[in-house]
């Protein structure tokens, strides 16, 4: 029972949540039914068929809508009389500024992405705004409150960083069916379907007997009249056939690995391909379009044979060349695109054919390409619960017992709820403490561009730097650019030695990041170190 102290923090606050996904939907129930008066809730997407097994304020004539407008509809039929306010918009809008934080209570963020979550905090931090951070994986989770320096910010600890595998590992020497998978996603179906300009490590030269005198063309691109069938075969020869046999053709490789064997269309495919395929031509929108639709294979746990995984490479390819051209050379993968997960599955599969490794299926690589472990409602509901009372503890100001709060797989000292004490804020943080932090780099190679690219934007998260050298604004990024302004910045950013002052006394640069105001100081030697001073974010 809720004590008359608590039902008053409750019923005066005004709470922002971001996210109506997973934890979203969980928890704005569980606010409306805790008694929470005054909700805000913002998410970007709209509602798929894939949230609506644990999204459950979501129905299957939802599909297709906002999920913040959809989940406060749902909840006001059972709470009429609260006050809930939508915003289909990424929280990454400039309208949701620190003047917009600082008019609520409390923040309490349903998110799946790192970048977001780092944006929030930041903003939290800036308006002084009380913050309860979330996060489920399967039956792991952890409810965490980070209050502006009492606790440690979202960002004190370095996240660990999404799993990476060695170059070679993925381009020559594949040992686990995850390295196809990466292949394939990462670089095969970037090189066909994304921007062709990105750097890529797969193999673009053929030297195929047949083209000696294109050699110098990509063999990636469609010829002219080539026909799809044609081109299908060409890829698929140049990347499962030639490319093996190059590799195969250094021995060192080999000495200590089992050698892989190519693998050529003219002996996996039937001879007349399109005809064969090209009978049925279900779909009609983006989502409908499948190479296993139109070739009836019907179960996704079945694990396809090396000439049914040939078909759907061939299929996918050919319908992502007919039914979605425009969007070529714009793709990136995403695990709920059907035509893309079919494509990239028979890729890695013919992939890991050719060197032995067991074939799977089209639910498990999907699985494998997203990253994903399957969601548990449960957890999310734990976790929503877990988040609403550490919201009421931050309302009543009860500092002393905030609790990060982990969920557990497997009980440890009989406990599934792991309950700590938050961690006071780390010193050395670049977002929410003062202390400088110093970067070095090498001012002899390094572009603005690497400067802003890798570090500001990628490793800082910074993004809508502005930067400044003495009192001239020497890179910004913004929407009401005048165009003039933004052709001297695209030139700023390759310039090498920028950094190198007229003079060789340390000069001292203002750089503003996000309104982040930053100092370079700048050493003779041609390194230089950054100073961060993080103290006026957003101002
Ligand atoms: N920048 C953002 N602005 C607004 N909402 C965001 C932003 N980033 C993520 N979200 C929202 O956070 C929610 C996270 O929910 P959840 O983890 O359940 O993901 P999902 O996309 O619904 O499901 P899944 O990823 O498991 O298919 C999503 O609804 C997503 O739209
Ligand atoms: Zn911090």
């Amino acid at each position: 029972m809720a004590s008359e102290e608590q039902i008053s923090a409750i019923k005066g606050a005004k709470v922002l949540m971001v996210g109506a996904g997973g934890i979203g939907c969980e928890l704005l129930k569980t606010l409306a039914l805790s008694g929470f008066q005054d909700i805000h809730i913002i998410d970007m997407d709209t509602i798929e068929v894939s949230n609506l097994n644990r999204q459950f304020l979501f129905r299957q004539s939802h599909v297709g809508q906002s999920k913040a407008k959809v989940a406060r509809d749902a909840v006001l039929r059972f709470r009429p009389n609260i006050s809930i306010t939508p915003y289909h918009a990424n929280v990454k809008e400039s309208r949701f500024n620190v003047d917009f934080y600082k008019e609520f209570d409390v923040v309490l963020n349903g998110l799946d992405n790192l970048d977001a979550r780092r944006h929030v905090n930041r903003l939290c931090l800036a308006a002084d705004v009380p913050l309860v951070e979330s996060g489920t994986t399967g039956f792991l989770g952890q409810v965490t409150v980070h209050l502006k320096g009492k606790t440690e910010c979202y960002e004190c600890q370095a996240k660990p960083a999404p799993k990476t595998y060695p170059v070679c590992t993925i381009t020559s020497t594949p040992s686990k069916f995850v390295h196809c998978i990466v292949w394939a996603k990462d670089l095969l179906f970037a090189k066909l379907f994304g921007d062709k300009n990105l750097e890529n490590d797969l193999n673009v030269r053929s030297s195929d007997a047949t083209n000696l005198s294109e050699h110098s063309e990509d063999v990636f691109e469609c010829r002219k009249g080539e026909d799809i069938e044609q081109y299908g075969r060409r890829i698929y020869d140049h990347v499962f056939g030639h490319n093996i046999e190059v590799a195969l053709s250094n021995e060192e490789t080999w000495k200590n690995r089992n050698k892989p064997c190519a693998i050529y269309s003219k002996d996996v495919f039937p001879d007349k391909l399109t005809k064969e395929n090209g009978k049925t031509e279900k779909g009609s929108t983006t989502e409908d379009v499948s190479a296993m639709a139109s070739l009836g294979l019907k179960n996704p746990q079945d694990v396809w044979s090396l000439a049914e995984n040939s078909r759907v490479f061939y299929e996918s390819l050919r319908l992502f060349f007919s039914k979605r051209q425009k969007e070529i050379g714009n793709l990136t993968f995403d695990k709920d695109d059907q035509l893309a997960v079919e494509f990239v599955t028979a890729a890695a599969n013919i992939r890991a054919s050719s060197f032995g490794i067991p074939l799977h299926s089209l639910f498990e690589a999907k699985g494998i390409a997203g990253n994903i472990v399957h969601a548990v409602a449960t957890t999310n509901a734990i976790i929503a619960g877990l988040i609403v009372i550490e919201a009421i503890k931050v309302l009543k100001k009860d500092s002393n017992n905030y609790r990060m709060t982990y969920c557990l797989e497997h009980p440890s000292k009989k406990l599934l709820l792991m309950p700590v004490e938050p961690y006071e804020p780390n010193k050395s943080c670049y977002v929410c403490s003062e202390t400088p932090l110093s970067l070095e780099v090498n001012t002899h190679h390094s572009k603005l561009r690497d400067f802003v690219e890798k570090i500001v934007k990628a490793k800082l998260g910074m993004n809508f730097p502005v930067i400044m050298s003495g009192a001239s604004i020497i890179y910004e990024v913004g929407e009401d650019l005048e165009e003039d302004m933004v052709a001297i910045y695209a030139a700023n950013l390759e310039k090498v030695k920028f950094f190198f002052p007229c003079s060789k006394n340390i000069k001292t640069i203002n750089m503003n990041l996000f309104s982040f105001l930053q100092n370079v100081g700048l050493e003779s030697t041609g390194i230089f170190l950054l100073h961060f001073s993080s103290l006026n974010y957003f101002t």
